[in-house]
């Protein structure tokens, strides 16, 4: 089952500037991704590296999580981008350009020659490789099996069409396979899937059919690169109180059902079996997740007590 932490929203900003990292302790996602790569132009690529090795050290009592999106791991900068900030304690690594699950494994090794350095615990620091080309999505089902530390696929899709050679569409249908290979890749690895930035920032409504087809396939996050595209993706990415309730009648449909010794009974002419039951208790842990419900539901509520 995907490790259960919320990463509905993960906000890009831009490490060369000042003005919008000391806003990070005010906005209200679930993480920020500080970025050192394509938002930093090359001439600047070492100051920002100081000014985010700064904001680190300063900013230690955290409200989010907080991960680096260091340069690709075969540029002049990726090593050094590690060795400023990683002493900081960001709680991860975005990785740019995972177009192989070797450079995943390398950026492994890395991380752990660091821990070791620092006095840190093995496995401390996590990774969230970008797929975003043709090769990286290929490659998505071994990528996400690289290393513990990977606790999702994050979707690339300016790069991706980039790579592709074609143009990026509000109805997305030009992502379509890429999306889903690397959903199957994160589900079958029992990762988390996030989706990728929606770059029209007047656009609420684009961004928000974006955000419930993302959902509604199977991704968990999306990331977004303006704080006012927050609240949308909340928004959609919080359970509603129909499914919520709907799911609690599931749970207490298939106790009856259980006292009466089957495993399937109708509710409300609808069958109701152990794939809806669990379909339920994702609901309801999402729900839990978002303040929604006091309880979680236990495993013993889903598959019943033995
Ligand atoms: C394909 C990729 O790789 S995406 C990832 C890399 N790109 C990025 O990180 C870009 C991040 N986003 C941005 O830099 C900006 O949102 C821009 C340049 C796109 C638009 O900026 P603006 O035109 O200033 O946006 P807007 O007017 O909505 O800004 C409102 C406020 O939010 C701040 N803000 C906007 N985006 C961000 C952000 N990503 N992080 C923090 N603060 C931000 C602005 O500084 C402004 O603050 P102020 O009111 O104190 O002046
Ligand atoms: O969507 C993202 O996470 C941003 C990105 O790097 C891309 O689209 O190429
Ligand atoms: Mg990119």
């Amino acid at each position: 089952m995907p490790e259960f932490q919320l990463r509905r929203s993960l906000l890009y900003v831009p490490g060369n500037m000042p003005s919008m990292l000391q806003n990070v302790p005010l906005f209200t996602c679930d993480a920020v991704i500080i970025d050192l790569e394509d938002a930093v132009p090359l001439n600047e690529k070492d100051a920002a590296r100081i000014l985010v090795k700064r904001f680190l050290e300063s900013h230690t009592r955290r409200n989010k999580e907080i991960l680096v999106r260091i340069n690709p791991l075969d540029s002049k900068w990726a090593y050094h981008d590690l060795k400023a900030v990683l002493p900081f304690l960001p709680d991860g690594i975005r990785l740019p350009k995972a177009d192989t699950p070797e450079i995943v494994e390398h950026l492994d090794t890395m991380l752990t020659e660091f821990e070791e350095e620092l006095g840190l615990e093995i496995g401390r620091f996590r990774i969230l490789p970008s797929i975003e080309s043709a090769q990286g999505v290929i490659n998505a089902n071994d990528i996400a099996r690289t290393s513990k530390r990977v606790f999702g696929l994050g979707f690339g899709a300016e790069d991706y069409t980039a790579s592709m050679e074609i143009e990026r569409t509000k109805g997305g249908e030009e992502l379509f396979n890429a999306r889903m290979t690397i959903l199957w890749a994160a589900k079958a690895a029992g990762i988390q899937a996030i989706d990728t930035i929606f770059a029209d920032l007047n656009d609420m409504e684009g961004l928000r059919r974006e955000t419930e087809l993302a959902k509604k396939l199977g991704y968990t996050g999306k990331c977004m690169v303006n704080p006012r595209q927050i609240d949308v993706i909340h928004d959609v990415f919080a359970p509603k109180q129909e499914e919520v309730d709907y799911a609690l009648q599931v749970i207490d449909a298939i106790k009856r059902a259980r006292t009466m010794g089957t495993g399937v009974i109708s509710l409300k002419g609808k069958m109701i079996d152990a794939p809806v039951v669990k379909r339920a208790a994702r609901v309801l842990r999402t729900a839990f997740a978002h303040g929604l419900v006091d309880e979680i539901i236990h495993e013993e509520d889903i598959h019943g007590a033995e």
